[in-house]
């Protein structure tokens, strides 16, 4: 059984990356300090998510797609320094 820790050690290792940027696609895509960043992981969100629906319909690769969707949602609040605990914190409030 794996353990939703993967999810914390991912977030901390991509917030690493931002701090730290070593040659990665995750310190590359959030290297530029500008819109440029936002603008490009926004896009890999929007990429992923046709890939979603695409594997939905064909009944294939949904879990690797949704994962890189997943992924890069995770991507942008990284790079947004948005804390994991907000995001953990709103699923938390509307589980009612
Ligand atoms: N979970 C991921 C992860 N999922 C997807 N990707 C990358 O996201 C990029 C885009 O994903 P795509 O599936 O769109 O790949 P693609 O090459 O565009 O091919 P298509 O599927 O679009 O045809 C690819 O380069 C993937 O390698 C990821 N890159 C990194 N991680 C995690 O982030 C950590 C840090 O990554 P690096 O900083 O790159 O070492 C890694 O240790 C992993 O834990």
């Amino acid at each position: 059984m794996v353990d939703e820790k993967i999810i914390r050690d991912i977030y901390e290792l991509l917030e690493n990356r931002r701090d730290n940027p070593i040659n990665s696609y995750t310190s590359k895509i959030m290297k530029d300090s500008n819109k440029k960043a936002e603008d490009k992981i926004l896009e890999k969100i929007g990429e992923e998510a046709t890939e979603v629906i695409i594997a939905s319909k064909n009944n294939e690769n949904l879990v690797e797609e949704s994962v890189d969707l997943i992924f890069h949602n995770l991507l942008l609040l990284v790079y947004k320094q948005i804390p994991l605990d907000d995001l953990l914190k709103e699923f938390e409030k509307r589980n009612k």
